[in-house]
Parts: structure tokens; sequence; C-alpha cells
């Protein structure tokens, strides 16, 4: 069964028009690549679908709900999480606390219960801190727990954006060029990691990444986006061998 299933989403921008007619399907436990040449309209897409832009047409169903024109905020509500392509994390707080946000969003702590610190505030606060550090250790990132998220690596603070993210306990994990910045062995760790996070928690991961050895290495379809519409949608074998895909790209090159 489908989990998002978008329709005809097309985005102007005064006369620009960055994406037009695009659809899309993934999977309740699928793991798909949305990949193009710079300027495609890739960023555009993920804005459409998760609230940062009101698409000019068309229409987004996730988990049988309409969600076209939610802010983002509500679509993060609905199981749908997001990474930037640009690292945005809160960035003088300590890496745990970043992660305890997302945590802290789905817990239903009143406001007479936080004020007065009664024995519920303080079991659900040790429940929110095991919970950040289990998702921490995943990332790798349990002994930077106190440090200021500013102060990571830069490829440790990419990690930490899923890390948070991934606490909001999405059904859908959409990653905008995850390992963007980061070296070879950094990457092929976040290949093996990224594929073992979707099998673990049973989640939907759409994922744009320039890479093209980290998209054909773990997904399992693949859609191409050039000049704002679809070129083609298959499996990595398929796209690869795609003489319209292979035109796109070289024409990138020269
Ligand atoms: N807010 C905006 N206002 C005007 N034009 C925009 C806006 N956002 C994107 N565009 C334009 O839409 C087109 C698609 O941009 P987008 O960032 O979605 O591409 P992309 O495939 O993500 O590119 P890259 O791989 O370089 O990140 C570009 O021509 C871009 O200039």
């Amino acid at each position: 069964m489908s989990l998002l299933k978008a329709n005809n989403l097309t985005m102007q921008f005064g006369g620009i028009t960055a994406v037009s007619d695009f659809s899309i399907e993934v999977g309740e436990n699928e793991l798909m690549g949305l990949i193009g040449p710079n300027g495609a309209g890739k960023t555009t897409v993920f804005n459409m679908l998760t609230g940062v832009y009101k698409p000019t047409k068309g229409d987004i169903n996730f988990a049988g709900e309409d969600i076209t024109g939610l802010k983002p905020y509500d679509i993060t509500r609905k199981k749908a999480a997001r990474t930037f392509q640009n690292v945005r994390l809160f960035k003088d707080l300590s890496v745990i606390d970043n992660v305890k946000i997302s945590l802290t969003y789905q817990i239903k702590l009143g406001l007479f219960e936080s004020i007065l610190r009664t024995p519920n505030y303080y079991k659900v606060e040790k429940e929110i801190h095991e919970k950040a550090m289990k998702i921490l250790e995943i990332f790798k990132l349990e002994n930077k727990s106190e440090e200021y998220a500013k102060n990571l690596p830069y490829g440790e603070q990419r990690r930490l954006e899923i890390a948070r993210a991934l606490a909001a306990s999405p059904k859908l994990l959409l990653l905008d060029e995850p390992a963007a910045g980061m070296n070879p062995q950094e990457t092929q760790e976040l290949m093996e990691l990224i594929t073992w996070i979707k099998e673990e928690f049973k989640i939907a991961i759409l994922l744009i990444e320039h890479d093209m050895k980290l998209v054909m290495g773990i997904c399992e379809k693949i859609l191409v986006l050039d000049y704002g519409k679809i070129l083609t949608v298959g499996t990595p074998d398929e796209v690869k061998n795609n003489p319209e895909v292979i035109k796109a790209y070289l024409g990138e090159e020269g």
C-alpha cells in the first residue's frame, strides 16, 4: 500500500515553473531516491511535500489523508519528518537537547504537571532522556550528548539531524542530501545506517542525493527529475541504463 501519493504537483515562482506535473507514490516500507541535475527541482519537491511551499497545483495524500497546504509543523505531527540540504540544528543547544525537542513534541504533559514538577513530570523526563540516549547510540553520538551541536564535526552534525528527525517517530523520513560534505568512509557508513533504519523501524525513506553510489547502492526505486519534470522512475539498473538519464547527466558535465 502506498504511504505517500502525490498527484500532478506544480510549483511556480512568479513566471518560473520550478516543478511541473510531478507525481510520486512511496510504499510503506520503501526506500526511494530522488535524483536529477542541479536545479532540476528536487528540493522544491521536498518543500511541497513537507508544507514549506503550498503547491500551485496538485494534491498530496499521506497515510490516507489529504495534507495539501498543511503547515510543516502539522505535517511533522502526521509523521513525515525531514532533514535539510544545509544542516539546520539548534546549534546552541546540546546534542541530546536537539533530540529531546523532537521527543517532547509527542508527549502530552500538562502545564500544571510541568510547573508543579509532579512525580509524573519526572517519570516522563526520565523516559525522554532514555529514549534520546537510545537514538544517539544508533547514530554513535552517545558520547557527545552534552556537547554543543555547533561543536560537532560536520559529518556528525548531519547524523544528528537525521537522529532528530527519527526522534519524531516518522512513518516517512525525507532526507535532503544526507551525505553532502561527507568523506567516502562516512558516506559508506551512512548508507548502511539508512538501510538499517528502514528495516529496523519499518518506515519509508525518500532521499535526495547527488552521490550516485549511495543512491544506486541502497534505493529500491529511483525517480529522476530534469528541468522540473519526471524523466523516468525505475529500479537502479533501469535508471542507470536509461539513455535519457545518461544524457541529462552528461549534459550537466559538458
Ligand atoms: N523560492 C524560490 N523562488 C524562485 N525560484 C526558486 C525558488 N526555489 C527554487 N527556485 C528555482 O526552482 C528551480 C529548482 O530548484 P531546486 O532547488 O528545487 O533544485 P534542486 O534540484 O534541488 O537543485 P540542487 O541539486 O542544486 O539543490 C531552480 O531554477 C531554482 O532557482
